[in-house]
């Protein structure tokens, strides 16, 4: 994992709004956080023309404050003497504050950018629009930014964007009718939701985040709600063994065999539970499966238990805190009847995991497993890839607000875990965690290797064997998300989802060495 590590809190546009708003009323003046601005994007366009030796840029002004960082930075860099030009959307007389401000301080010449040239140029710089991006581009700026792209694939030149490139929406990470494909961007304070989530993260290139001075007491009101899923997230809540331990202190996870030709999918998670970290784990296999079952496994202990009645008999131990069901199971009534066990009211506050055919099957009665999620005594954790998470969760199938501003993968994930009660892990290159009560961890980065048959599987078990140890759920589910990807990213190329499992200890050692 390359990116990062990053702040923790992530902010929607208006939240970063408001923390503009706030430093400016507490005495900042907007200028003072512009020049800072400014000057962190001139420090990273230094960086990259020293490298290259390139000597010409270009700076693409908007008619907003992003366009008042692009005119500063012009300044800043043509002080250094690089051989700066400007191109402006709007004149620089018709802009109003900060940005009109900005435009002032720069006495070269403005170009119309709808129909500048980008003969010569070794960097252009993109300050078009931030984070406020209002509505879908269209017209000469859309035809300008696909200019752009054009001239960037052509050249192999490259582009810094200032703040986020234009035409992401940074609360969402949606593409608004057209964007600037960057090769780096340069963000101020936190990141926002739209820099991580797909398919924005893919036009950012490199992040970074700068301090320009707004100062993080401001999150205090703004009580940001969405966080980077890195360790700083969640690694105090981590369970680590303890030296007068023993195996049963650390939670016995109980894993769901499917039938005697797919038991593969439920060993993989059963393993990756015990490498998880719990202290033991059964798999429950149909007595048909038994015979293969028995001789694949070593350290997973199995035990027989046929349908709803051999489950409640097998979770009559009070020592076995956790099952997980769906991979391998089979989409019907006989695997609904095990969820609604594996959920059924008991003394103990049990935590399941469900994933794969178990969520599936009730794609027809999404009601009926809400009802089953709410009498639950304990945690449940859904882990839906994006096909699952239609059917389970089809009714939000809109894509925008009446507004027209873009529902993100954040916002669905956040309702559908609100909705049904559990804590939902919408998987996929820009995974989501959201709990009930609104708190969501997105994953930076992810290796594309995790696409592989059973790699879902895997995480499956390894959140059973965190949330075996007692970690609490919204952290162990974030968590679980993290170690998955740390693995893959330690094993690298050719990852298969067996390998995940045998990388977890190098993830185990990376949150070992961290201290909470
Ligand atoms: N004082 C501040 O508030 C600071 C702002 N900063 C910069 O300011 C940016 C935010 O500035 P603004 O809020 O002015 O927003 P932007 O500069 O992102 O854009 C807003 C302007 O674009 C127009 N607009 C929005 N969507 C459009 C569309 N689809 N087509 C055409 N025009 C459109 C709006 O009417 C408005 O004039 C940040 O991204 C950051 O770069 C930084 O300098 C830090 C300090
Ligand atoms: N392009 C990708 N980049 C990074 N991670 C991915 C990508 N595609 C899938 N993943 C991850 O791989 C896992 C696949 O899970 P799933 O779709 O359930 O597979 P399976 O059912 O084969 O186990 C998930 O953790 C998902 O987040
Ligand atoms: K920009």
């Amino acid at each position: 994992m390359p990116l990062g590590p990053y702040p923790p809190e992530l902010l929607t546009t208006a939240q970063m709004a408001r923390a503009d708003r706030l430093t400016i009323e507490s005495g900042v003046a907007g200028m003072a956080l512009m020049e800072k601005a400014a000057a962190a994007i001139a420090a990273a366009a230094t960086a990259f023309l020293v490298k290259t030796a390139g000597r010409r840029v270009l700076v693409l002004c908007g008619p907003g404050n992003n366009g008042g960082d692009g005119y500063v930075a012009a300044r800043i860099l043509r002080s250094q003497r690089f051989k700066v030009r400007v191109a402006a959307l709007t004149p620089p007389d018709t802009l109003h504050g900060d940005a009109r401000l900005a435009a002032t301080s720069w006495d070269g010449r403005v170009e119309d950018a709808a129909t500048c040239d980008f003969k010569g140029v070794d960097l252009v710089i993109d300050a078009l629009f931030g984070t406020g991006l209002a509505r879908d581009l269209d017209g000469p700026t859309a035809e300008l930014i696909l200019r752009l792209n054009a001239w960037r694939e052509e050249t192999k030149q490259k582009i810094i964007a200032i703040d986020i490139p234009s035409g992401v929406d940074g609360t969402s990470g949606a593409i608004r009718g057209v964007a600037v494909q960057a090769d780096s961007t340069v963000t101020f304070f936190r990141l926002k939701c739209g820099h991580l989530l797909l398919p924005g993260r893919l036009r950012c290139g490199t992040i970074s985040c700068a301090h320009i001075g707004i100062r993080s007491n401001v999150l205090e009101k703004i009580q940001p709600q969405t966080f980077v899923n890195e360790p700083a997230a969640w690694r105090d809540a981590l369970r680590l063994p303890s030296v007068e331990g023993h195996k049963y202190a650390r939670g016995h996870a109980v894993v769901i065999s499917g039938g005697a030709s797919h038991t593969g999918a439920a060993r993989l998670s059963a393993l990756a539970a015990l490498r998880g970290g719990a202290g033991l784990v059964t798999l429950a296999t149909p007595q048909e499966a038994f015979a293969v079952n028995a001789p694949a496994l070593t350290a997973v202990m199995l035990r027989v238990a046929d349908g709803p009645a051999g489950l409640s008999a097998l979770l009559e131990d009070k020592r076995k805190n956790v099952v997980a069901l769906g991979p391998g199971l089979g989409v019907g009534e006989a695997s609904c009847a095990l969820v609604e066990t594996a959920l059924a009211p008991s003394p103990e506050r049990r935590a399941v995991v469900l994933d794969a055919d178990a969520l599936t099957s009730f794609a027809l009665a999404p009601d009926r497993l809400r009802e089953a999620i709410r009498a639950a005594p304990g945690p449940v954790v859904l882990t839906p890839h994006g096909g699952e998470f239609a059917r389970l969760f089809h009714g939000q199938r809109w894509e925008r607000t009446i507004s027209g501003a873009p529902i993100s993968k954040l916002e669905r994930t956040r309702d559908a875990a609100r909705d049904i009660g559990a804590i939902v892990i919408f998987k996929g290159p820009d995974t989501v965690v959201a709990a009930p009560d609104g708190r969501a961890s997105i994953l930076a980065e992810a290796s594309p290797w995790l696409a592989t048959a059973g790699s879902g599987d895997v995480l499956t078990g390894i959140v059973a064997g965190l949330l075996a140890q007692g970690m609490e759920p919204f952290a162990a589910a974030s968590c679980a998300v993290w170690m998955h990807a740390a693995a893959a990213d330690d094993f690298g190329a050719g990852l298969i989802a067996d390998d995940i499992i045998d990388r977890l200890p190098a993830a185990w050692r990376r949150l070992v060495s961290i201290q909470p």
